[in-house]
């Protein structure tokens, strides 16, 4: 029998009983409120912050109310299944948590990547770890118990620290290789720029560079006795503009499944499938990167169409399970979230982030549920979801 997600709400209901509130927030501006209070203020306007006048990044949550589901009865919705194949593996839900490359300082103890990585071993929600974690991937990779995890790579402009990386990820267990392309240079990001604050030019959030021979290599003095000389080279080799051409060459550092993140346009997942990889993944970077883009919602239709079958990711802008909810009845194949998890971090540390996934994972069973689809191929099917009209 499938585990029942919804069954959060008894828990927390049970405990109610015994005079117990959740300490925990249980809607998303509660969360987002409280971890503004909660972390330093330089590093609540990076995480929350995006591109621009952060129109992008609005537009992405907005997106979700254009779309409601269509209830169904009498079809016997007691048992829900939302689990997902991926690359020869079962998971349990279609959620995952997306690469958030700052999470590390989120966290209390300044070990966020650690505490994420906990939480994807409690609830078998997978973690993308980013490039940029304030441990080194082989740690964050030893506590993901078997929750698969995925690894994200900023491409570096050295080929041999893009392999030592891409190498160093596969002996360490993880799953995948998740290939961010919209993101080789920064986006004018106004907040950060105001404060002149980004994190990594402070030397964060670099571990996995300054523990890769490769990197070191590169390096007049060890880091550790110079990390102003490691920063500066590090800004300097970040990020790769990836061609179409360097698939080929991608492709041949692994045989882990590659995914492209950042794909909204049809004509790039069918050169995505050409080139050979194993999945897509539709984002605009949760807003950060380009303001006054489309909704990465709005960009989904087409990429699940153009995909054929490839396994289609998503992110940016799901706040609710009800956004989940929706993402998968448009095609998604499974669902991400970043800033959500983020903030249950930098409140409850891993219990923070179980909770937000629980209760994510909770509503959205809850729908399906109440609306009469229990399955994820139901929610797919024709007439399941209709545009809202304007009011
Ligand atoms: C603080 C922060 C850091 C991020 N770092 C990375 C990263 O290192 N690699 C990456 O591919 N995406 C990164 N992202 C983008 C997320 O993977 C994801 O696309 C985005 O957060 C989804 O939107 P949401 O925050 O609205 O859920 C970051 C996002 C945030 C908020
Ligand atoms: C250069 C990008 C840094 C991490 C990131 O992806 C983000 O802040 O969105």
């Amino acid at each position: 029998m499938p585990p029942h997600f919804g069954d959060y709400q008894n828990e927390i209901y049970f405990e109610g009983l015994f005079g117990t509130v959740p300490a925990l927030p249980m809607t998303f501006a509660e969360l987002e409120s409280k971890a503004r209070s909660a972390l330093p203020p330089s590093l609540w306007s990076y995480v929350a912050g995006g591109a621009g006048d952060e129109y992008t990044q609005e537009a992405n949550a907005a997106a979700f109310r254009a779309w409601g589901l269509v209830p169904r009865m009498m079809v016997g919705a007691a048992h829900r299944d939302l689990s997902v194949d991926l690359f020869g593996t079962t998971l349990p839900s279609p959620l995952f948590m997306a690469p958030v490359g700052v999470i590390g300082l989120c966290a209390q103890d300044g070990h966020g990547d650690l505490a994420t990585a906990r939480a994807a071993a409690r609830t078998g929600v997978p973690m993308i770890a980013s490039t940029l974690t304030v441990d080194p991937l082989e740690e964050v990779a030893a506590e993901l118990g078997d929750t698969p995890g995925f690894f994200q790579l900023y491409t570096p402009t050295d080929r041999d620290l893009a392999e030592s990386l891409v190498h160093r990820a596969e002996a360490a267990g993880f799953r995948g290789i998740v290939v961010t392309l919209d993101t080789w240079i920064t986006g004018w990001r106004p907040r950060d720029l105001a404060t002149s604050n980004f994190p990594q030019l402070r030397g964060h959030c670099l571990a996995n560079y300054t523990s890769d021979p490769v990197f070191r290599a590169r390096l007049p003095k060890p880091p550790e006795e110079d990390p102003r000389a490691a920063v500066v080279e590090w800004a300097g080799i970040f990020g790769k503009p990836l061609v179409w051409d360097d698939l080929a060459w991608l492709r041949s550092l692994t045989g882990l499944p590659i995914l492209l993140k950042g794909i909204c346009h049809p004509e790039d997942v069918r050169r995505a499938r050409d080139g050979g990889v194993d999945g897509v993944y539709c984002s605009n970077h949760g807003g950060r990167q380009a303001n006054g883009g489309l909704p990465a919602l709005d960009a989904l239709p087409g990429v699940v169409e153009a995909a054929d079958g490839l396994p289609v990711l998503f992110d940016s802008g799901v706040r609710t399970g009800a956004d989940v909810v929706k993402a998968l009845a448009l095609g998604a194949t499974a669902v991400g979230v970043g800033r959500p998890y983020a903030y249950g971090l930098a409140l409850g540390g891993t219990d923070g982030v179980v909770h937000v996934l629980r209760s994510l994972l909770a509503e959205a069973d809850l729908i399906m549920a109440v609306d009469g689809y229990p399955t994820l191929a139901d929610l797919r099917a024709d007439g399941a979801l209709r545009p809202v009209r304007p009011v």
